[in-house]
């Protein structure tokens, strides 16, 4: 019984992995986040930011880019149940971007705290 439990959560690992891949292959708002998260990483170093920062930092990529593949799951269901232009369809679709736009905001405001100081 322990192992298909096992079993079944390396399965779901699996999955999760081949999502994450799908989503920076096919996603071009998730490619454009991963560019950003990876220049900011790039800024971490160059301004040798805190542990702190990067605990905060690494966070606040983790939350766009989650939220992000969270929205781009809801499109992905909203196209599919219905393909046609539909009101509820496209408030579905506008609450799931307006989620990735607080998390977006959060960030933005997360780098100006940590960078700003720096310059
Ligand atoms: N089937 C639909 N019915 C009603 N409104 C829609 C529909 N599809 C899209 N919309 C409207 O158009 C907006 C953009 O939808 P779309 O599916 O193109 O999302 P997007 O943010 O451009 O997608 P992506 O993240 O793939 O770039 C939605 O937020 C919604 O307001």
């Amino acid at each position: 019984m322990w192992d298909t439990y096992t079993g079944k959560r390396l399965k779901g690992f699996q999955y999760a992995i081949k999502g994450a891949f799908l989503l920076l292959r096919y996603e071009a708002s998730i490619q454009v986040q991963t560019a950003i998260a990876i220049i900011m990483t790039i800024a971490g170093f160059y301004f040798n930011i805190s542990n702190i920062e990067w605990m905060i930092q690494i966070l606040a990529i983790g939350l766009v880019i989650s939220i992000e593949g969270l929205n781009t799951a809801a499109e992905e269901i909203a196209d599919f149940v219905h393909p046609d232009f539909h009101n509820k369809i496209g408030f579905i679709k506008d609450v799931a971007a307006g989620a990735v736009f607080f998390a977006a905001v959060s960030a933005v405001i997360v780098g100006c705290i940590i960078y700003i100081p720096k310059f």
